[in-house]
């Protein structure tokens, strides 16, 4: 239990409000009006805005109520009724929970920024936030996926820190949203190793280097490549309560959500978007009837791929315990390769004879999977690095993702290439 004595409070704002953004909005939320001594108790939620239909409004309203008529924003419809009727249906959402379509205004004095969108939507995001954020603002990222450029691979975590200008951890673990939104017990990962202030750095002009007002100060920072850097940040005014282990466990711990916070920034992150490569094999074998066996032997290789992948190229940044003895390792790996849409998605694909894609548009109404194109994006950048070879299973997903290969080669290929 943090008690606050510092003169401000902390205002939070979670960018993305789908399948995984919703429940984590209502746990924030549940969280901050607990704390309300540390943080703000209204907790804003970006919202992408779209048109929805409230299936029996008449239920909840009387019929000339202006929601029943016809489609409505999404943001009023979630205000209003108290429920993402799309993205997280029949789950009630606290009342401090305000909905926004307004990046620029969800982000406004905000000191903790969650990010939890679909991989895919975070950059540009990015570059809409930049200059709208306090500069002294700190992040989690609860995305998983990985950013792959021209020149290399990095974490959304380090992306996001590295185009606003702040600091950002990571959130992962075995955490199926729907579970998770009714309260079913489960475990998560919070990665955050701050950096620290670089002693041999110049006091800033304008005072002592936690005011807010001051210049950026430098601080040394492990980056995921192990070097140990400089980065300017601009430091969290002394009158806020610290952002720190304690903090991110009070603000994201309920009794059905249980939080250990770690420093491998990177493990969680990489975790979290590696397995889903994973559980599309598991859904493909699955869907190809090959039952539980063969899953787990799916899963066996996954988690050396992951364990490889991490030590050869995040090699001083991670600890690859992260994976073997954490929820946003295996406990993840085996929850997604039971029960998540990734899993579900390739399952179907190969029952039904199409590709995944199509059964991601008719299936999942409007969420995203994150396996597919997190396979494309890693095996570009392992065939930029010439080591496919070395990661069989990853390269199969791929491969079969592209009709290079069938379902029934999969054991073959992964047996002779390890
Ligand atoms: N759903 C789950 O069970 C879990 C998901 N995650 C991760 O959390 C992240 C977010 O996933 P979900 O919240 O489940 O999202 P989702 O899969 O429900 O995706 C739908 C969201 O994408 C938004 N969207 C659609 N087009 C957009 C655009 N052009 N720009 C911005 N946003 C757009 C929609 O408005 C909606 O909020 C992903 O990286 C996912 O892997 C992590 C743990 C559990
Ligand atoms: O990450 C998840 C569970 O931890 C959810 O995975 P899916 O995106 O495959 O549903």
């Amino acid at each position: 239990m943090l008690l606050n004595t510092n003169s401000k409070k902390h205002k939070v704002t979670v960018i993305g409000s789908g399948n995984w953004g919703t429940a984590i909005s209502k746990i924030i939320s549940e969280n901050t009006a607990e704390h309300s001594d540390i943080f703000h108790e209204t907790v804003e939620m970006w919202v992408f805005e779209e048109k929805v239909e409230v299936p029996n409004c008449g239920l909840h309203f009387k019929s000339t109520n202006p929601l029943c008529q016809g489609p409505q924003n999404l943001t009023d419809v979630i205000n209003g009724l108290h429920e993402n009727v799309k993205y997280l249906p029949d789950v009630a959402l606290p009342t401090n929970l305000h909905a926004n379509p307004s990046l620029e205004d969800a982000v406004r004095d905000s000191t903790i920024l969650i990010f939890n969108v679909p991989h895919q939507f975070i950059i540009r995001i990015c570059d809409q936030l930049q200059g709208k954020i306090l500069p002294y603002a700190r992040g989690i990222s609860c995305i998983k996926g990985v950013d792959v450029t021209e020149e290399g691979v990095s974490l959304f975590s380090e992306t996001i820190g590295k185009k606003l200008g702040i600091y950002c951890g990571s959130l992962s673990g075995a955490n199926i949203a729907n579970e998770v939104a009714k309260e079913l017990w489960c475990e998560t990962t919070i990665g955050y190793d701050p950096p620290h202030l670089d002693s041999k750095a110049p006091t800033p002009t304008g005072g002592s280097p936690s005011q807010s007002h001051v210049d950026l100060v430098s601080f040394e920072h492990k980056d995921s490549s192990g070097q140990y850097s400089k980065v300017k940040l601009r430091p969290l005014p002394n009158d806020y309560p610290p952002i720190d282990h304690g903090l991110w466990k009070t603000l994201f711990h309920r009794p059905y959500f249980h939080v250990r916070v770690v420093n491998d920034v990177a493990g969680v992150a990489l975790g979290g978007a590696l397995k889903n490569i994973v559980a599309v094999a598991a859904g493909f074998v699955d869907g190809r009837g090959w039952g539980d066996n063969a899953k787990a032997a799916v899963m066996r290789v996954g988690m050396l791929e992951m364990v490889k992948f991490g030590s050869q190229f995040f090699a001083n940044s991670i600890d690859t315990k992260t994976f073997t003895e954490e929820s946003a390792g295996v406990a993840d790996l085996i929850t997604s390769c039971s029960g998540g849409r990734n899993f579900r998605c390739a399952k179907l694909s190969v029952q039904r004879g199409v590709p995944i894609e199509e059964i991601e548009q008719t299936e999942l109404n409007g969420q995203k999977l994150q396996g597919t194109t997190t396979a494309v994006e890693v095996n570009k950048f392992l065939k930029n690095q010439k080591v496919e070879k070395e990661y069989p299973l990853f390269t199969a997903v791929y491969r079969i993702l592209h009709n290079e290969m069938n379902v029934e080669d999969l054991p073959a290929f992964i047996e002779s290439k390890l």
